[in-house]
């Protein structure tokens, strides 16, 4: 049976100092680097053999992704890259430390935008400009719910994922808190309104199995 494994990178220093991140490229803590080595240990118990290793366009996913294909063995595999795979872009919010953005918007409203599946949290007026999204004419958003998320991922999971599964080549995601939570609504096809209580902890990896028409028939979190 295919099997697809996807991870969250570690904890990254926006993590650790409690700030909304998004799309702001941070590095890997020395805790997250821990936590992506656990990560690999825990896939490379699988023992499964990879096609391909997909990550985001920044360098925490990124980070994590070489730790990961260096120590489960199989550094030769391609590992592309896709701003689909992005965390949500935070808007306004980014930068802001979680716990006074509680004070300042009130812990409900917080909520929505953190967990909810259409709340869109507030926009930036200007929009950001950055060479590796230039380049391929990609607009840097003003902001993202988690449904515009999962709409810009869904066209990378149906035109390259899904079909290497189905040709029966595994594998393996490394990507963020809530691209995986977008990721993860779909493959479980969660209703909008229970998404909120899907968590995606730093290097925690989950693996499914899928059936021949891409069916998930099983999901282990690793532990
Ligand atoms: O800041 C972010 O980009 C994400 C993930 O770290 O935040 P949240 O804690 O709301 O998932």
């Amino acid at each position: 049976m295919v099997k697809l494994v996807i991870t969250r990178h570690g904890e990254s220093q926006a993590n650790r100092d409690n700030v909304y991140t998004g799309w702001s490229d941070v590095k890997l803590t020395p805790k997250g680097i821990e936590q992506a080595h656990l990560a690999a240990g825990l896939i490379r118990n699988l023992d499964i053999q990879f096609s391909d290793i997909h990550t985001s366009f920044l360098q925490r996913a990124i980070t994590t992704s070489n730790l990961i294909c260096d120590e489960i063995g199989q550094s030769y595999l391609p590992i592309h890259k896709t701003w689909r795979l992005n965390e949500r872009h935070y808007g306004a919010l980014r930068g802001m430390n979680k716990d006074d953005s509680k004070k300042q918007f009130g812990v409900e409203q917080i909520a929505k935008w953190r967990r909810g599946y259409t709340a869109l949290p507030p926009q930036l007026t200007i929009r950001d400009h950055e060479r590796r999204y230039d380049e391929l004419g990609v607009k840097i958003p003003l902001s993202e719910s988690l449904e515009m998320t999962q709409k810009r991922l869904l066209p990378y999971w149906n035109d390259v994922i899904a079909g290497k599964l189905l040709d029966g080549k595994n594998q393996l995601i490394v990507a963020h808190g809530s691209s995986l939570r977008a990721l993860i609504k779909y493959l479980d096809d969660i209703p909008d309104d229970e998404i909120n209580t899907v968590e995606v902890p730093n290097g925690q990896p989950i693996m499914y199995e899928f059936d021949e028409q891409l069916k998930a028939i099983s999901k282990i979190i690793l532990k």
